[in-house]
């Protein structure tokens, strides 16, 4: 039998399942790609480090070059994370002629391009299923699934810590702080969480996912990004009051050949599906022209499903190998790329406002919405337990971001309305 030979980067939370399933699933592995794989060199950083899976400790080796430049290795994971290193290490395992797997979607989202073309370049394979959504198969299902359909719109629930944080702060009397570091020892969060809450992680998601949807060459600054440090516990308690969870999603959608992409805290209606996705699970909605609405959904985290998308990759490049059909699936952008200007893109808006708590101040509110031609879709008030005001929390109907700027402007001058704590973006059911 055809005897494969796989070196690992990192051996971390991710590579631990990748390494836990080619120990445990020889059979499976065997079935599918009629080959034996086997695992020959791991890099780590720290050689003394207690591990899970200690029966390995012989192939552990702190010099990048015992796996990149090894010639018995065919085939590359990489889970070590980081930019630089990684760029590097891949060029030249990629120049060795050695096939890529990669979970990096750091280094996919700012340099996936570059590295695709050298791997088409080389006739390497170069997947990275494991970048977004973990577990769920959305790449391949962009792809392959819904390779003859136009996409109109992607929303996407694309990390796991925000997701983990929102839902727990929403269900439970929880601090943020102290979910952070649930998130964090369940091994969700990235080395830096900084990413994660601050949206970055999902703004380099929805990169990946609109190259592989819309073939358009966006970057990292084409995308509007706010994370979730700002969202406080009464706009979510307010939201649900009001009928909708707070989520952070990332949206991509193409209108007359224009792109826009987001990613920021978002209220979705409960009877959204994306509103019950809760946890460490993420969810991407895609919208087709042909095909209607789809939804992937699945663990967006995790060691063990990271390490399927990465076992399933392997399991390509394996079966590629026995076609001689490598380096022939690698997706580039190939339309030009057009950005859609953010003040023309409409939108519903939540708000929460302090207002003075005494006659006619809701009205005065109500009154400026109304004197701007702006209908609301709902407004509650409730009394604040201090200082003689009371909150209002607000839906707005859509409108364009210029003109619900120009309001909230106009909103924070009136002079009963103390402060404007919060706005988020609501999105609606299509
Ligand atoms: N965790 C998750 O749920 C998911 C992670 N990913 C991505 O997968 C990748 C790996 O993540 P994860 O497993 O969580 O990360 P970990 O921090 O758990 O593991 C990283 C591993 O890489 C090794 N490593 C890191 N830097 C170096 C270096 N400079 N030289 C040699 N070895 C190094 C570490 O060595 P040592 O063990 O000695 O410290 C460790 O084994 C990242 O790109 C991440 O974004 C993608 C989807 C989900
Ligand atoms: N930190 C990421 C891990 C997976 O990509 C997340 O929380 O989603
Ligand atoms: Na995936």
């Amino acid at each position: 039998m055809k005897k494969i030979s796989v070196g690992l980067l990192g051996f971390g939370t991710v590579g631990t399942g990748v390494v836990h399933l080619l120990t445990n699933d020889q059979q499976r592995l065997v079935q599918q790609t009629g080959s034996q794989i086997q695992i020959s060199k791991i890099l780590v950083k720290d050689r003394e480090k207690s591990r899970k899976m200690d029966q390995y400790d012989h192939l552990l080796t702190l010099n990048p070059s015992d796996v990149i430049d090894n010639p018995e290795i065919d085939i590359i994971i990489e889970v070590m994370g980081g930019i630089d290193d990684t760029r590097k290490y891949i060029h030249r395992a990629l120049k060795n002629k050695k096939h890529v797997i990669t979970a990096n979607k750091d280094l996919m989202a700012l340099y996936g391009t570059e590295l695709l073309q050298a791997a088409a370049d080389e006739g390497c394979d170069l997947y990275y299923e494991a970048s977004v959504g973990g577990g769920i198969p959305i790449l391949r299902g962009l792809t392959d699934g819904l390779a003859a359909d136009r996409i109109k719109k992607l929303i996407g629930i694309v990390n796991g810590t925000t997701n983990y944080i929102l839902s727990k702060m929403s269900h439970q009397s929880v601090s943020y702080e102290k979910v952070l570091q649930e998130a964090q020892s369940l091994g969700f969060a990235e080395a830096d969480p900084t990413s994660d809450v601050e949206g970055l992680d999902a703004a380099r998601k929805m990169v990946i996912l609109s190259h592989l949807a819309y073939s358009i060459p966006v970057t990292l600054e084409d995308v509007k990004v706010e994370g979730i440090t700002r969202v406080a516990e009464e706009d979510i308690q307010y939201s649900k009051k009001l009928g909708y969870a707070i989520k952070l999603v990332g949206i991509a959608e193409v209108e007359d050949d224009e792109i826009d992409i987001r990613v920021g805290p978002t209220l979705l209606p409960f009877n959204h599906p994306l509103a019950s996705v809760d946890n460490e699970f993420n969810a991407i909605y895609v919208y087709g022209h042909s095909v209607g609405e789809t939804m992937f959904y699945g663990p967006g985290a995790g060691e063990l499903p990271t390490a399927i998308a990465v076992v399933s990759d392997l399991i390509t490049v394996v079966k590629n190998m026995a076609y001689g059909i490598n380096g022939k699936h690698i997706f580039l952008p190939l339309q030009e790329k057009k950005c859609k200007s953010s003040e023309t893109v409409e939108s519903q808006y939540f708000l929460r406002l302090h207002v003075k708590d005494q006659p006619g101040a809701l009205s005065k509110v109500t009154g400026l919405f109304n004197d701007q031609g702006m209908s609301l879709q709902k407004i509650i008030q409730e009394p604040l337990l201090s200082g003689n005001l009371a909150e209002v929390a607000i839906i707005t109907h859509t409108t364009e971001q210029q003109r619900f700027e120009q309001i909230y402007q106009l909103l924070k001058d009136l002079e009963d309305v103390i402060d404007v704590k919060s706005y988020y973006r609501v999105e609606g059911m299509k």
